[in-house]
């Protein structure tokens, strides 16, 4: 198979889709591997790296869109390369479509095959692809968060941690997933005072076992959510139910509840986002403010360090990207459900439940699109 990595033209964002090693493999296994120029660099990968490991170095990325059977990148196609998909296609990325009617009806359009990273599924409940991005996009979120707390940021003016005799910043998390926990461990290692919400019971289970020392839990009801949330001096919004619209936990009329310059980072941003007043922002403007709270909503947060998402992006994706490449698209859906899960596009029809509710679009369910 002839695979296709275009460098990403989404803004600030400097991931690149597959790396030198996954580059490799793909070529050991007997396929074409083509890299746009510098699609690396961002990450520290160099088209020397590339060449090293045998992928061919292309100019444009309409030269790869044209050739490769497969495309593989980091974020959603941006208009301008949708327009380069074509019919029979496949593409191998996150896409989140839910929040998004223009990319939707566009891959649908161009006939291609999209599977989205964020779908795909393990057998332990988990989205193994989603995972990494969401370790590293937790991780960070306390650290822009604070950054934004700061008074020349628009925010309260409260230190994470605060001093002998002042009191810590209180960090309220909602959805204790792999981003909630994340961003609770990084917070409590800070010195905030912290707590997870989240409607799982056994995932609190688990949380309250493993981290008790470090923070709190709590049903999250509505009412102890806004409970929380007014006390709170940042929030981090972390939920997600899979491939669906994020469900909005807090409306613009509670905001007024909040404390003047409190914080909100809304992480579940790609998925529409959990509060009422979230839209998406970029690392060049990531925050603005709603009634006196900060919000910081970037939708591609682990591009802010595109080295270490890049490796750990790749290392999750690798063998999924070689078994489509190895046995096409429809084998390797069929021979493992979890990655069948990753479809959400093919031959012009949604084949993904979650967005066409979101969008009111029908579906064609992934298991008779394997026939079409
Ligand atoms: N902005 C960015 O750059 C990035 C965004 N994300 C997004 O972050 C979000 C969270 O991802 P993960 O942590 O991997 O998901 P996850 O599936 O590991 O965790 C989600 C948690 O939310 C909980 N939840 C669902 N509905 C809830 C509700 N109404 N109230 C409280 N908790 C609720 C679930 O029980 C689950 O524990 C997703 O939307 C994901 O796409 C992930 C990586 C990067
Ligand atoms: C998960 C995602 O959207 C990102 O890493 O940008
Ligand atoms: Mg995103």
């Amino acid at each position: 198979m002839h695979i296709g990595c275009p460098k990403e033209i989404k803004p600030q964002e400097f991931r690149v889709g597959l790396t030198p090693n996954a580059a490799r493999e793909a070529v050991v296994h007997g396929h074409t591997v083509s890299i746009e120029t510098q699609a690396g660099i961002g990450a520290g990968f160099t088209d020397e790296d590339y060449v090293d490991a045998g992928a061919a170095i292309i100019a444009t990325a309409v030269e790869i869109f044209a050739a490769a059977d497969m495309i593989v990148k980091v974020k959603e196609p941006q208009p301008v390369e949708r327009k380069m998909l074509r019919e029979g296609q496949l593409l191998f990325t996150y896409l989140h479509l839910a929040p998004d009617p223009e990319q939707t009806k566009d891959l649908m359009a161009s006939g291609c095959t999209a599977i989205a990273y964020e779908t795909v599924t393990d057998a332990n409940g988990g989205l193994p692809l989603l995972a990494p991005m969401s370790e590293v996009a937790g991780r960070l979120a306390p650290q822009v968060g604070s950054w934004t707390l700061q008074k020349a940021n628009g925010g309260r003016g409260v230190l994470m941690g605060g001093v002998p005799g002042v009191g810590p910043a209180r960090v309220v998390v909602i959805g204790g997933g792999v981003v909630g926990t994340h961003a609770a461990r990084v917070a409590a290692g800070m010195g905030a005072d912290v707590t997870v919400l989240d409607r799982s019971l056994p995932r609190m289970r688990y949380l309250d076992d493993v981290f008790a020392r470090d923070f709190k839990t709590m049903y999250a009801s509505a009412g102890n959510t806004i409970e929380m949330v007014r006390e709170a001096d940042m929030v981090i919004g972390a939920v997600l139910i899979p491939g669906a619209a994020a469900p909005k936990l807090i409306s613009r009329a509670q905001l007024s509840e909040m404390k003047q310059g409190a914080v909100i980072v809304d992480v579940a941003i790609d998925q529409g986002g959990c509060f009422e007043t979230s839209k998406a922002t970029t690392h060049q403007d990531p925050i603005y403010d709603v009634d006196g709270i900060m919000h910081y909503c970037v939708a591609n947060m682990p591009g802010a360090v595109a080295r270490t998402s890049t490796i750990a992006l790749g290392n999750a994706t690798m063998p999924f990207m070689l078994a489509l490449a190895n046995k096409g698209w429809r084998q390797a859906c069929e021979d493992d459900a979890h990655l069948l899960n990753g479809l959400n596009v093919h031959a012009g029809q949604l084949t993904y439940y979650a967005v066409g509710k979101a969008l009111g679009i029908d579906v064609l369910s992934p298991q008779l699109a394997l026939k079409v």
